[in-house]
């Protein structure tokens, strides 16, 4: 559980203890121990392979997608709901937390359809909103990610017609569209030239104090410019932070 006594203003919003992971009889994490502060942007950085994509993924317990994937150790997360101990979680309750814990992925990862269908598709099937809210929710995210004035005229446009920075914006659009409290972020600007890396960074500073992030990058540089605290993985361990 979170450390609440000792945590007199409510800063802590996540708490990873002893979390250790393997894939088949490969460990991956071992003894992980980690807080996420509230509004505080988390840069996991650390050589390739090391793990920083497997616990972005334990998180929101992605990794529950892969076959002989196993973890113990606790993950508790405060959310608006409550306390949840993530890895307890019974299966039926993943689609919120899901939602509550969104994630943005190295690859902008469309559905196929119209810019439009990428975001109303999962708030009416996901967040069961109807039309009306979920057209005005559309356009508040599509404004909160600047994309709107770019997308406005041609909403029902094909995604991927869109550049690929647009694409990411959309693709962060549609987490927030699903109101997130805890973003994971999975080397979001890898795939990006560094105009619309800029453009990206820009907006997660702008982001940073409604949401809790957590992010993987490779670039020092990036670290440097967005972090507000950084754990450096390698040897299957969290080695500072
Ligand atoms: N679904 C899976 N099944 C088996 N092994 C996996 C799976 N996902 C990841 N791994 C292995 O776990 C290890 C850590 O992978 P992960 O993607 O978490 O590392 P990373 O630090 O994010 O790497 P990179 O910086 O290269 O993206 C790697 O050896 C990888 O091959």
């Amino acid at each position: 559980m979170l450390d609440i006594a000792g945590d007199p203003r409510g800063d802590i919003v996540g708490h990873l203890e002893n979390v250790s992971i393997q894939f088949a009889d490969t460990k991956i994490l071992r003894d992980v121990n980690l807080q996420l502060l509230k509004g505080q942007l988390h840069m996991l950085t650390g050589p390739s392979g090391c793990g920083k994509t497997t616990l972005l993924r334990a998180l929101n317990r992605l990794n529950d997608c892969f076959d002989r994937h196993e973890m113990i150790g606790s993950i508790c997360l405060k959310l608006s709901e409550g306390e949840v101990d993530v890895h307890l979680l019974a299966h039926k309750h993943l689609p919120l937390l899901r939602r509550k814990v969104g994630m943005v992925f190295q690859i902008p990862n469309l559905l196929p359809g119209s810019i439009f269908d990428n975001l109303l598709l999962p708030l009416k099937i996901v967040a069961g909103l109807d039309s009306t809210q979920a057209v005005a929710r559309c356009e508040k995210v599509l404004i909160q990610v600047k994309l709107w004035d770019e997308v406005k005229d041609r909403l029902n446009n094909d995604a991927s017609s869109l550049s690929g920075g647009q694409q990411q914006r959309l693709c962060l659009a549609r987490a927030l569209a699903l109101e997130p409290e805890i973003l994971l972020l999975d080397e979001p600007t890898a795939s990006l030239d560094p105009e619309n890396t800029k453009v990206i960074e820009e907006l997660l500073e702008s982001l940073k104090q409604q949401y809790t992030m957590v992010m993987v990058s490779h670039c020092p540089a990036q670290t440097e410019r967005l972090a507000d605290k950084i754990f450096r993985l390698d040897g299957q361990q969290v080695i500072s932070g």
